[in-house]
């Protein structure tokens, strides 16, 4: 049976390679990291035979090389410590053979992120692990570390200081990491996702410890499937991949990008269940147009200005042809945080061919849906007696106008263009209108309805007279007190959503909306605030941001082998979510379910999307599990310790 639950994998993949190894007869969990040559050189003349992982076939191992015992004079390194493989011996114009080996045993496996459990091995481990003295006496639960890792976390004031740990932990102890992150996900979202992953790509070059994921730039033209081929991990189900332009609000961060699909791979895990081994972050590098960042000496990516048209266009497809010829047609690509020009050509360009899926255009547009319908509740009437107006027309903006329309027209049996002339779009220039169409991207057009041009929100707000107001410009602050009032004018209860991330682009905070609406404001927002007390009423605050969607969406395309994304998906998506919105989140002035319920949620947004794909004949998982939500359960990743043999 198909199991995304590491479990029986693990065992092959820690045990299984040690077939070639013969360098001491030990039952110990044996990792053979790819390098140039995998094999092991035991320092005392002996060769030892070793399977390259990554052709898996043996090789002798070179000799030791003569300098070791002709000591260079121009060397630096000695005092009498045995140099066994020249690395210190060698002066820097000599060349090194890079060992890269490692006996997941002992001290390697201490340093083996997947298998290392730190205080938490047991006695026996110890022993059969080669591990004692290397630990401490005590031994742990994976509990015990928790509490005490959120209690050092919790030391550090400043959030990036806490990002920093997480990304430390993750480096050190995946397994933990993970458990951190689930069994504390409320206080540790904001910390691995926005609005801190935000400041941390923009330090990312100073912050930089670890390769987290794969840097594809120019320079790997023609040679991309050899650089997919260095990633460790063969299985990949997942791949986030950004090329830097719109990060966040924050614009474009060039390769300092990475941060995101390193951050929205952990939720996958974290909240969706997909084996972290399973999942590839990639940062496409194509330049930056950022000055600051090509003049900041600590930048890691390409010193040049953005590729474009067909430089550009060449480097993604290469990337798009190498992921299908390595991975197969079922690896999930989702495109994050692309700048609008490069967006929605690339999501038509390869929704045809690959199983892709754009986080900031659908799982955005999936999540809001999903707000809204939870907001008919409080509100009243069906979608389609409400108006709709958006500051911001780009993917996120038009993405969710799509979908509400296209929810609309199903309802109601309207066409999709007369849904659409329910919503009203403002961009950069002003309310987008049909005298507008020449000048339009493409992605505004379908929004170009009749009407005499407006400049500016407060003047749409008071023209439009919308039920929804929505923030997707990446501005902050533009949802002013005078158009927050306007909309508590025109409704008793205005549902505004500030979804521009991280928390400085946010439209308006959530003291604002509930301030200036004299608490009357339905608002969620795409980063998180914390609850407001106004008039002696605590009021508190959703999170409409695409993570209550991805995960679940990812684990319902993967445990039906769905081959394409449909938009009859993201509607399914949407009301899943929005069912486990209870009476009493609603009373609390919550559009969506705690995150701290946020694995059972996936599992029934995945159990809808894998039914939605089976029922579209877009599944080739067959037979069809009988219970789809207990099957996605049962297939998540657990974060809890195994025990080695
Ligand atoms: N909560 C969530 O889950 C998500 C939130 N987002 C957030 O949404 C924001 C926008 O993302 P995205 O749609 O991809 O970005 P885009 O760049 O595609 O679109 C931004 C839009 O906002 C408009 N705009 C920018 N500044 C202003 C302004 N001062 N007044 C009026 N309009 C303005 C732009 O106008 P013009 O076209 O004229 O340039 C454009 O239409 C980001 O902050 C992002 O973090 C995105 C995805 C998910
Ligand atoms: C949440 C998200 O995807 C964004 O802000 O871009
Ligand atoms: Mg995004």
């Amino acid at each position: 049976m198909f199991s995304l639950n590491g479990s029986s994998s693990l065992n092959s993949s820690v045990y299984g390679v040690s077939k070639g190894l013969t360098r001491r007869k030990i039952a110990a969990p044996l990792v053979v990291v790819a390098a140039a040559s995998s094999n092991y050189n035991q320092g005392d003349g002996n060769v030892v035979l070793m399977e390259n992982s990554l052709n898996g076939k043996r090789e002798k191992a070179p000799t030791k090389p003569s300098s070791v015992t002709e000591k260079d004079s121009k060397s630096a390194v000695g005092a009498g410590v045995d140099d066994l493989y020249d690395e210190d011996s060698a002066s820097e114009d000599q060349y090194v053979t890079p060992w890269a080996v490692t006996v997941a045993s002992g001290y390697p496996l201490l340093r083996d992120p997947r298998y290392n459990k730190g205080l938490s091995f047991n006695e026996k481990e110890r022993d059969g692990h080669f591990l004692r003295g290397l630990l401490p006496p005590v031994v742990i639960s994976q509990d015990l570390q928790v509490k005490k890792m959120m209690h050092n976390i919790r030391q550090y004031q400043v959030p990036l200081q806490r990002y920093m740990a997480m990304m430390d932990l993750q480096e050190r102890n995946e397994r933990l990491f993970y458990k951190l992150l689930i069994d504390n996900v409320e206080e540790l979202l904001p910390i691995v996702y926005t609005p801190t992953v935000g400041e941390a790509c923009q330090k990312y070059g100073s912050i930089f410890r670890q390769p987290q994921g794969l840097f594809i730039s120019l320079k790997e033209k023609g040679r991309i499937l050899d650089v997919l081929k260095n990633w460790p991990e063969k299985q990949i189900q997942v791949i986030v991949v950004t090329d830097g332009e719109r990060i966040l609000g924050l614009g474009d961060l060039g390769c300092q990008g990475m941060g995101i699909p390193v951050g929205k791979l952990s939720l996958y895990t974290a909240l969706g269940g997909i084996r972290p081994s399973a999942c590839l972050p990639v940062t496409i590098d194509v330049g930056t147009n950022n000055e600051q960042l090509l003049n900041d000496e600590f930048y890691i990516g390409l010193r040049r200005k953005r590729a474009t048209g067909q430089e550009y266009a060449e480097l993604l497809h290469e990337f798009m042809s190498a992921v299908k010829q390595i991975y197969g047609e079922k690896v999930i690509v989702q495109f994050e945080d692309f700048a609008n020009h490069n967006a929605f050509d690339l999501l038509a360009k390869y929704g045809s061919t690959h199983l892709v899926f754009n986080d900031d255009i659908q799982g955005t547009a999936s999540v809001v849906l999903s707000g809204l319908m939870a907001s008919l509740k409080l509100v009243g009437g069906a979608l389609a007696e409400h108006s709709f107006l958006f500051l911001g027309a780009g993917e996120a903006g038009t993405g969710i106008a799509e979908l509400i329309a296209l929810q609309i027209s199903k309802q109601t049996g309207a066409p999709l263009e007369e849904a659409r002339r329910k919503i009203w779009l403002v961009d950069s220039k002003g309310l987008i209108v049909r005298s507008r169409m020449d000048s339009l991207q493409h992605f505004k057009r379908p929004w170009a309805h009749e009407h005499e041009p407006v400049n500016n929100l407060l003047d749409a707000v008071k023209a439009i007279k919308p039920t929804v107001l929505i923030g997707s410009s990446g501005a902050g602050r533009t949802f002013t007190k005078e158009v927050v009032q306007a909309m508590a004018l025109y409704n008793e209860k205005p549902v505004i959503l500030a979804l521009s991330n991280p928390t400085s682009q946010s439209e308006c905070t959530a003291e604002e909306a509930y301030m200036w609406s004299e608490g009357r404001a339905i608002f969620a927002s795409g980063s998180p605030f914390s609850p407001v007390e106004y008039n002696n009423k605590l009021y508190a605050t959703g999170q409409a941001n695409n993570a209550y969607i991805f995960p679940g969406l990812g684990l319902g395309l993967i445990i039906s082998g769905a081959i394409r994304v449909h938009d009859d998906m993201l509607l399914a998506a949407s009301e899943a979510l929005a069912a486990q919105v209870s009476q009493d989140n609603l009373e609390k002035g919550l559009l969506y379910p705690p995150f701290a319920n946020i694995r059972k949620i996936s599992a029934q947004i995945a159990a809808k999307v894998a039914a939605k794909a089976y029922e579209l004949g877009l599944a080739t998982r067959l037979p069809q599990p009988e219970n789809l939500e207990e099957y996605a359960e049962s297939s998540m990743y657990s974060p809890n310790y195994r025990n080695y043999r």
